[in-house]
């Protein structure tokens, strides 16, 4: 195989204890929308003591979008995010051990891997079956993996190799390629993993069917490197594809296109900061905007589900 794996074997930090899992929302936003727990049990939802006649309506058909189930798990402190997030992916993780005797889990870059801190403590670092785990990236910087750039060594750093997930079983990119041929290279590897069995396929899209996606949002509301305006964002035959000028520096990136992330089991979207309040009120406000910024055409096959903290909601 082409892929290049990143080689390192991963060790268990010393935890600290959880912090008390209670989430806070905005009263008024709680009045607003539909605010939701964690729906993993029956795939439908749970209300966090909101208007129970309404939650209902909330059992949104999957292929729902954004802007109209609002399945908004919670408006957090910034430190109590990670903690809902946490159980989130361990529920999930747990799920599909269960079933498919694996899970597939897509990074992206920023603030997502702090975010992701609370699975390094316990109950999470020794009940997880990392073994079990497949890490990917919905988009990479195409730079050197021990650069400061990469989003690989932003997660190793800060998330891999504190957790003993099978270094195998981490799929950076080759980053002694072009961005085209790493792109290539990274969808010939995914093409490999739907052929052992590892990476389920959708069998509505016929695209790769990741079982979580984990996505940050930019200002501008690009998801991946898929921006506002950019051709990218309409792609629709490949899994993987490049990027030789991306208004985020670097310039060269890889990602996934919209069909692979459309077709996942599960989407995160985890926004935190004032910087995306206005790109989040668009997503998911009442406002009509012409053209759909990035963020908006997240619509998987399966659950989507919206992270915020206070200040990315604060203007909702
Ligand atoms: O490659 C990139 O430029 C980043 O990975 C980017 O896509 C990031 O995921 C969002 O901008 C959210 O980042 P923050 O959560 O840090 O704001």
């Amino acid at each position: 195989m082409a892929f290049s794996v990143a080689s390192t074997f991963l060790s268990l930090r010393n935890p600290h204890r959880p912090s008390s899992a209670t989430s806070s929302f905005a009263p008024q936003l709680a009045r607003k929308f539909q605010v939701l727990h964690l729906p993993l049990r029956d795939k439908g939802v749970s209300l966090l003591g909101l208007n129970r006649k309404r939650s209902v309506q909330v059992k949104a058909s999957m292929a729902e979008t954004a802007k109209s189930d609002k399945n908004i798990v919670g408006v957090f402190e910034k430190e109590e995010l990670p903690v809902a997030l946490a159980k989130y992916v361990a529920d999930l993780s747990d799920k599909f051990t269960k079933e498919r005797g694996s899970f597939t889990v897509v990074l992206s870059g920023g603030s997502l891997i702090k975010c992701l801190g609370k699975l390094l403590e316990p109950p999470y670092a020794d009940s997880i079956e990392w073994s079990k785990w497949h890490v990917f990236w919905v988009d990479e910087r195409v730079v050197p993996k021990d650069h400061e750039d990469s989003n690989y060594k932003l997660a190793y750093d800060g998330f891999l190799s504190k957790v003993p997930i099978l270094p195998g079983n981490v799929y950076a990119i080759n980053d002694a390629l072009s961005a085209e041929g790493a792109a290539d290279d990274y969808e010939t590897c995914l093409r490999h993993l739907v052929k052992n069995g590892v990476l389920a396929v959708s069998s509505v899209s016929g695209f790769p069917k990741f079982d979580l996606m984990l996505l940050g949002m930019g200002p501008d509301g690009h998801v991946a490197s898929l921006f506002p305006g950019h051709a990218l964002v309409k792609e629709n035959q490949k899994w993987v594809t490049f990027i030789k000028d991306s208004p985020k520096p670097p310039p060269e990136r890889i990602t996934f296109t919209f069909p692979v992330i459309n077709s996942s089991a599960y989407i995160a979207m985890v926004i935190t900061g004032a910087g995306k309040a206005d790109a989040v009120h668009t997503a998911l406000g009442d406002s009509k905007n012409s053209e759909k910024l990035p963020v908006e055409l997240v619509s998987p096959e399966g659950e989507l589900k919206w992270f915020l903290d206070k200040g990315a909601a604060s203007k909702l």
